[in-house]
């Protein structure tokens, strides 16, 4: 559907008054990757990891460097203006659909793909009663609150349909009713006509649930790619202990002492991956002695995409990277 080889973006530096200034930065350093048809792929990685570099050149608006973008057999680098009659995309913003309704956004989005005025009144009443945006339709996007102006775009960039769907951050802001039905439709999608999804997204809890396969992205490098269950098997048979305490922690009892070199703590809340074995015994220790009182809240669980993705920051990810 999608083969991406050797892509290379560079943006040069921003030259400082006193001529001095930050480096390049290289926010594709060589990017091989393959979407196959009818697949949710996502992108994951943290701010500034190239992401949105990434699907700008895969939908045509950004030229790269190096490297080629073979869409559906056409070569989006020579002919980046053939990405509009194959591409949906969802950007970070929405600035161009502003001064429109939500209705005149969508039914404008279908006639700029090339739709009947018929057709795209038809697919715009459709798409806004799918996601529940009726009663918004007659209010212009900017005077929305910012969760609702996404679900409007969002709705205008799945009329007069497209082949692939690509999808920047687009449940940003949204409450869990508009996300649901974000992913409904996206998975309607798939069912019903094979669309095929790319998903940039932080929400590593998110993307759990609706992704076929992932790529972590770090500093313009595909450092992992593979299943969301693959992708949890480089960390093994790991148990995540999450301990909460109600204050100080109690580092008098040695064995939360000796747990403390091994834990990641966000406020009173301690996290720790550790081998089966060893998360019997630190839950032992801390249910069963003096550390007991100390304690708030503990869980006990298997790991998350979000451990993955926290691991592979810590650097796991060499030579990891799969089909
Ligand atoms: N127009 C630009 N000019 C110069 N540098 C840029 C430009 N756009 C992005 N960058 C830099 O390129 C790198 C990748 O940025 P990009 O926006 O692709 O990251 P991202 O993974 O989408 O981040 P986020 O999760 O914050 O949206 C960053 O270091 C960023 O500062």
């Amino acid at each position: 559907m999608c083969a991406v080889r050797g892509l290379v973006k560079t943006y040069p530096a921003a030259r400082g008054r006193r001529g001095g200034g930050a480096a390049d930065v290289r926010a594709s350093d060589g990017i091989d990757l393959d979407v196959r048809g009818g697949e949710i792929f996502g992108l994951l990685g943290p701010n500034g990891a190239g992401k949105t570099t990434l699907v700008r050149q895969l939908t045509g608006l950004l030229r790269p460097d190096e490297g080629s973008v073979d869409l559906l057999g056409h070569d989006l680098v020579r002919h980046p203006e053939r990405a509009a009659r194959l591409v949906g995309y969802l950007g970070q913003e929405s600035t161009a659909l502003d001064e429109l309704t939500v209705a005149l956004a969508a039914e404008t989005t279908g006639r700029l793909r090339g739709l009947s005025l018929a057709a795209a009144r038809a697919e715009r009443d459709d798409v806004l009663d799918e996601l529940g945006l009726g009663p918004l339709a007659g209010r212009p996007l900017k005077k929305l609150s910012g969760g609702q102006r996404r679900l409007a775009c969002f709705a205008a960039a799945l009329v007069g349909e497209r082949p692939l769907l690509v999808l920047d951050e687009p449940t940003t802001g949204m409450d869990p009713a508009a996300r649901r039905a974000v992913w409904a439709a996206v998975d309607r999608r798939r069912a019903e006509k094979g669309t095929t999804v790319l998903l940039v997204t932080h929400n590593v809890i998110e993307a759990e649930t609706v992704l076929d396969r992932v790529a972590v992205l770090e500093r313009g490098r595909i450092i992992a790619c593979d299943t969301p269950a693959g992708l949890k098997e480089l960390v093994g048979d790991e148990v995540r202990v999450d301990l909460v305490w109600r204050a100080e922690p109690p580092l008098d009892v040695p064995e939360v002492a000796a747990l403390r070199g091994a834990a990641r703590e966000t406020g009173r809340r301690w996290s720790l991956r550790l081998a089966p074995a060893e998360a019997r015994a630190a839950v032992a220790a801390v249910t069963g002695g003096p550390a007991f009182a100390a304690l708030d809240d503990f869980t006990l669980a298997t790991p998350s995409l979000e451990d993955v993705y926290l691991a592979l920051g810590g650097g796991l990810a060499q030579g990891l990277v799969k089909g």
